[in-house]
Parts: C-alpha cells; sequence; structure tokens
C-alpha cells in the first residue's frame, strides 16, 4: 500500500494544477490543504510578484526553502511552488521528506495556454517561449527524481485526477508501477476523444458546405482514399495494422455521415 500519508505534496511545472488539484483532493478527502505560494504571501505580507520586484527571484526563493521545511510534517495536502526544484537544497529536503510526494505531468502546450489565460506568475512575463521550454525540460527530471509517483494530467478534470490520487492510497505496493503506466493510458483515451470530438465540430462545418452546394452526404471515393492514405503513412506500425485502421474509420465516418445527415434532415 502507498499507506494515506500523513503529508502528501504535490509537485509539478507552474500551472500543472498543483492549487486546484490539492484543493480538490482536501475537498473529496475531507483533508487540510495548505499552498505554499500562499503561505509565503501570507509570512511576507506581500504578493508573489511584489516579492519578486523588490526582493528578486533569489529573495522570493529564500522564503520558499523556508516555507517548504516548515510543511514537511503538515497533517494533509500542500502544493508547492512550480519552482521548488530550483535549489539543491530543496532537492535535499524534498529527498529526505516523509511526505508522499506527487508529480503532477503535463505537457507545454496546455499549461501554457492556461498560464497565458491567468497571466500572474512572474516568471511567465519575463521568459521567452524558448526559455520557457528549456526551463520544462530542465525541471522535468527533477521533479521525476524526487516524485514517488508521476500523474499524468493531460486531458483530465481537476477533480478526475483528485480522484486518481485518492485512489492509490487503498492500492497495493506492487500495483504502484502499473497505476502509473495506466495514469499514461487514462490521459491517451481522453486526448483521443477530445480529437474526436473536435473531428466533429469540423464535420458540422463540412455539412454546412455540402447543403449551401447541394453536394451528396456520402462520397465512397473520398471515403476510400482517406483509409488507403492512413494505411500508407502508417505502414511501419505494426500495432497500428490496416484491419485497425479499416475498423476506427467505420466507426468515425458512420458517425459523420449520421451527423451530417441528421443536420441536413437527410
Ligand atoms: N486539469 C486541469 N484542467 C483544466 N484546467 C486546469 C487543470 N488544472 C489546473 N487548471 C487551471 O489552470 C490554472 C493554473 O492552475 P493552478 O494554479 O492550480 O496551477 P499550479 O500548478 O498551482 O501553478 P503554480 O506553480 O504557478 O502555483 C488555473 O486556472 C486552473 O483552474
Ligand atoms: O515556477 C516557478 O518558478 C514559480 C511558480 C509559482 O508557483 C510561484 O512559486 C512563482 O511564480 C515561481
Ligand atoms: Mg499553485
Amino acid at each position: 500500500m502507498i499507506k494515506e500519508p500523513d503529508t502528501l505534496m504535490l509537485i509539478g511545472f507552474m500551472g500543472a494544477g498543483k492549487t486546484t488539484v490539492g484543493q480538490e483532493i482536501a475537498r473529496q478527502h475531507h483533508s487540510r490543504f495548505i499552498d505554499i505560494d500562499s503561505e509565503i504571501e501570507r509570512v511576507a505580507g506581500k504578493t508573489i510578484a511584489d516579492i519578486f520586484k523588490e526582493r528578486g527571484e533569489k529573495g522570493f526563493r529564500e522564503l520558499e526553502t523556508q516555507v517548504l521545511n516548515d510543511v514537511q510534517t503538515f497533517d494533509g495536502i500542500v502544493s508547492t511552488g512550480g519552482g521548488v526544484v530550483e535549489r539543491e537544497e530543496n532537492l535535499e529536503i524534498l529527498r529526505s521528506s516523509p511526505a508522499t510526494i506527487i508529480y503532477l505531468h503535463g505537457n507545454l502546450e496546455s499549461t501554457i495556454g492556461r498560464l497565458i489565460l491567468e497571466g500572474q506568475r512572474p516568471l511567465l512575463q519575463e521568459k521567452s517561449t524558448a526559455e520557457f521550454f528549456a526551463l520544462w525540460q530542465e525541471r522535468d527530471p527533477k521533479y521525476e527524481e524526487v516524485a514517488n509517483f508521476t500523474v499524468e494530467t493531460v486531458g483530465k478534470t481537476p477533480a478526475r485526477i483528485a480522484a486518481e490520487i485518492i485512489a492509490l492510497f487503498s492500492a497495493n505496493e506492487d500495483e504502484l508501477a502499473l497505476l502509473q503506466l495506466r495514469s499514461q493510458i487514462d490521459a491517451f483515451d481522453r486526448q483521443i476523444f477530445q480529437t474526436i470530438s473536435e473531428r466533429f465540430l469540423v464535420v458540422e462545418s463540412v455539412a454546412k458546405y455540402k447543403e449551401k452546394f447541394g453536394i451528396p452526404t456520402v462520397q465512397h471515393d473520398r471515403m476510400l482514399k482517406l483509409r488507403s492514405e492512413l494505411k500508407s503513412d502508417f505502414s511501419e506500425s505494426t500495432d497500428i495494422t490496416d484491419e485497425m485502421i479499416d475498423n476506427i474509420m467505420t466507426i468515425l465516418m458512420q458517425a459523420a455521415i449520421d451527423k451530417e445527415n441528421r443536420q441536413l434532415n437527410r
């Protein structure tokens, strides 16, 4: 068993969802919650942006280490700041921490999208996309190294991620490696269905076009061409067989035809 920890600590890149998921675990599991960034703001009596402005990143990191030390035996969920792995001193604290440490792994694309919407992280304002990417690559192995478990978050809602983490408390030790792989599989499945739902949005526009120009719903030549192109493009893969392409495309195309017919009342 991963055993229900006294302290559960969430780490990961800025915008990975540490604060949001931490609050959600606390809500679902009736635990206490603390956010290191908020605690730094409380201790300093200033916002993080003001701490960066007045004391620089170095001043902020000193406060961060202080608070990180203080929360090591916090009874509940701790959300860290994205830069907690920046200092070697912090890595030492995390390596010998009594807490169970979970890495919320995501992808750069969705993370940057969310951060731009929020627009509050000082490092986001001052770094170029290339620098941001370099920061991601530099931090990723550090999060991996100090974490007891990595959860894949792409395509999952905060509530789903929280439930996945809570389920770990009753998992058998032998199951953990498998659960970590399943976390990735579940994220891919969500991405597949997200892509399919975006495909339907395009189908909707195609139906409008066909209606405008009086084009029939079913285009046999196009359907055959699409399948044969896919088979050729994936011919190197031993997993994606021609039969699999046929099966999946039959489902997708039939659903698209049904949707177009409904839309066009045909
Ligand atoms: N799984 C998710 N799906 C969709 N939106 C999410 C998800 N997780 C977080 N968000 C949104 O992304 C934004 C950033 O999330 P959050 O503040 O929890 O990140 P963080 O990891 O705590 O970042 P930081 O390191 O800067 O503290 C928020 O607006 C939040 O609502
Ligand atoms: O990734 C980072 O370095 C940071 C992330 C935020 O959580 C804050 O701790 C601060 O904006 C720095
Ligand atoms: Mg946060």
